[in-house]
């Protein structure tokens, strides 16, 4: 052995027993942190039989500033991360949060609940945005979560609709990068490929690639990339395009990686539940209003926004459930509906709307 290795290994050795020093270090902390919750769960049962332990304002919080705080090596996204994670499990400790999302598993739906919630909430797939909606108005779950909007192909309409006929509020959004990537089991040859699945969203995100690189092959819609993923299991001759956890819940074989056509592509989830979430700071706020059907009144909606000095950042127009040829807006806008400006603009919009309802205020998606 040479000097220089024993030296080396020397080093290696310092380095491995602090790090196993920080770890003693950073263990006793996290005890004691998830100690304090246990307390802060005493104070909140003190409340009553509707305590709420899950507070979407106070994480929005501990992220936020876990991202400000840190000054690398990590990445600030990094560096939250694993805070998501620390307080996942602290959560869990106090009550374990019970989330349902739009599955099946392996969908992009349920990578944005472990985004949004960590590994220590208890998610369950169901089939569709209605049945996420039912679920948590019936209690069963406390949360739900739905895709919304996607930055390259819309909004989806069916989560829209649904408010049309709920009570329920947003009490939080989560914004994913999707990543779409054309996938094969190992029986596929992928010279023969005469047939893609997916989602029609991800064909369509994906269609410029798809004209270049498989001009002539079938493109069938499925009910999800998960499915896709699954019907491509034993079938020779086809392909599935779907996400990462899709490909690894079906041993699938990436062909292609990152094949949408937009590199921004994202999709924007919104939680769904029952609770008032108090201003985190830095907030967004969702309504679904109805106006009545003569001319001016789309003005008269939006005029009191530019002179609050509002900041909009989606409106979208759905078909009312009423009556033919009247609508619903749904609005959303930079900002809480409990801070002076936009609580007095509410009250002027209220005023000259049929109809108003205030789907949420809730923090800014922080990761
Ligand atoms: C500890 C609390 O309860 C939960 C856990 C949190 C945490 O671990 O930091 C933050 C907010 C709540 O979802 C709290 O409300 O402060």
């Amino acid at each position: 052995m040479t000097e220089e290795t024993v030296s080396g290994d020397q080093h290696l050795l310092e380095l491995r027993n602090r790090i196993d020093r920080i770890d003693g270090e950073i263990a006793r902390l996290i005890s004691e942190r998830a100690g304090c919750a246990l307390e802060v769960a005493e104070v909140k049962k003190a409340t009553g039989e509707d305590a709420l332990y899950y507070r979407p304002e106070r994480e929005a919080q501990v992220l936020r500033r876990a991202m400000e705080r840190n000054s690398g090596p990590l990445t600030d996204e990094e560096m939250a991360r694993l805070f998501r994670e620390i307080m996942s499990a602290c959560l869990a400790l106090e009550e374990p949060v019970k989330v349902a999302y739009l599955g099946p598993e392996g969908t992009f739906t349920q990578q944005a609940t472990l985004k949004h919630f960590g590994n220590s909430a208890q998610s369950r797939p169901l089939a569709a945005i209605d049945e996420v909606f039912r679920e948590v108005e019936a209690g069963a779950v406390n949360y739900g979560v739905v895709p919304v909007e996607n930055s390259t192909e819309g909004v989806i309409n069916h989560t829209l609709d649904n408010f049309m006929n709920s009570n329920l509020s947003i009490c939080g959004e989560v914004e994913l990068r999707i990543h779409h990537h054309l996938m094969i089991s190992d029986v596929t040859r992928p010279k023969s490929i005469t047939r893609i699945y997916s989602h029609a969203q991800s064909l369509a995100q994906c269609r410029k690639w798809l004209d270049a690189h498989y001009p002539n092959v079938e493109r069938v819609a499925v009910s999800s990339n998960a499915d896709a993923a699954k019907r491509v299991k034993g079938e020779w001759n086809a392909a599935a395009i779907a996400g990462d956890m899709a490909a690894e819940l079906y041993g699938l074989k990436v062909l292609s990686e990152k094949i949408e056509d937009r590199p921004d592509n994202s999709t924007r989830f919104l939680i769904i539940g029952t609770q008032q979430v108090p201003s985190s700071g830095d907030d967004k706020t969702s309504l679904m209003v109805s106006m009545r059907n003569e001319p001016g009144a789309l003005h008269d909606l939006l005029e009191p926004f530019r002179r609050y000095n509002i900041d909009l950042t989606r409106v979208e127009t759905r078909p009312s459930q009423s009556g033919n040829w009247t609508y619903v807006f749904f609005i959303d806008f930079k900002g809480h509906r409990d801070t002076s400006g936009i609580a007095e603009a509410l009250k002027e919009i209220g005023a000259c709307a049929s109809d108003l309802k205030v789907l949420g205020s809730y923090p800014r998606g922080v990761l």
